[in-house]
């Protein structure tokens, strides 16, 4: 498994007539944790989509160490590309192991079997997660942070050189959180990943692309790209940001303060 080099340029994604990224270009270098954070609605879902090639770009390229993602047979760009998406904690009637165990598929041949390192793969998927307790029970009746691992371990075990995350905290107890992001920085992969939560996305991304409206506003190392200015811009708060001693990490604080928005009053009720 060697890292891979993602390229977007120009990258436009409509769903009838609502644009839901205009003109977005960014690059995730070999071996980068390259971080995609922005408010609730800012297109980062979607551009992820277009990297994984779900949602087909009206404009712009996708491009994997140089080709064009959607030229690329799709058996190869499974070997190549992983993805963890909010929308794949679907129900599988399978165990935790058969689940993860489906990451292989891409590196097989119709009909063959788990070989001894296709098993050792899985095994491994699953202790970097902390989920080799849940190999042998029901994927369905896990709880939703326990999912969550076991399909971040599906994607581990697919050993790809690209991949792509779309908010993979989601559901996480803080300590599975700094696992998982963990594993992320140590990967011999380039990763692309969707948070939401700053703090981690500074300490554990190189660099950071800000959406908002489809757009990039800002791009660059956490340092730069974190100010208070921008994250009032963007997100509409008022955040303090200091430089944590522990970690030289940026560290956001946010404030109450003016631009709190006003609770909504209850129709028919007074004083609230
Ligand atoms: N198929 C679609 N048809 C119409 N609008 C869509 C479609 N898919 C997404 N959108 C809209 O496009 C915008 C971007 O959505 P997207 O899911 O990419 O945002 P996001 O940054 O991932 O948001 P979040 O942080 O809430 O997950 C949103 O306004 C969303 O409602």
């Amino acid at each position: 498994m060697s890292a891979t080099e993602l390229t977007v340029d120009g990258l436009t994604l409509t769903a009838g007539a609502h644009r839901l990224v205009r003109d977005v270009s960014l690059t995730a270098r070999p071996g980068e944790v390259v971080g995609l954070v922005g408010p609730n609605g800012s297109g980062k879902s979607s551009l992820l989509r277009a990297v994984y090639r779900v949602l087909r770009p009206d404009a712009g390229r996708v491009r994997v160490d140089g080709t064009d993602a959607w030229s690329l047979p799709v058996r190869r760009l499974a070997r190549t590309v992983a993805a963890v998406v909010q929308e794949s904690a679907a129900d599988f009637d399978l165990t935790v192991r058969e689940v993860v165990a489906m990451g292989r598929t891409p590196h097989k041949r119709l009909l063959d079997g788990d070989s001894a390192e296709d098993a050792s793969l899985v095994a491994w998927a699953l202790e970097s997660v902390d989920a080799a307790g849940l190999a042998d029970r029901s994927f369905d009746r896990l709880s939703g942070g326990e999912r969550q691992r076991v399909l971040i371990a599906r994607a581990l075990a697919q050993r790809p050189s690209l991949l792509v995350l779309d908010e993979p905290t989601n559901h996480l107890d803080v300590r599975h959180q700094l696992t998982v992001l963990g594993i992320l920085r140590r990967l011999p992969a380039t990763v692309l990943v969707a948070l939401h939560d700053l703090n981690l996305a500074a300490y554990y991304c190189d660099r950071l692309y800000v959406l908002c409206e489809g757009q990039v506003t800002a791009s660059g190392p956490p340092a730069e790209v974190l100010t208070e200015g921008l994250l009032a811009e963007v997100y509409g708060v008022t955040a303090e940001v200091t430089v944590s001693p522990r970690t030289g990490a940026p560290q956001v604080s946010f404030l109450p303060g003016e631009r709190d928005r006003p609770a909504v009053a209850v129709p028919g009720q007074s004083g609230f």
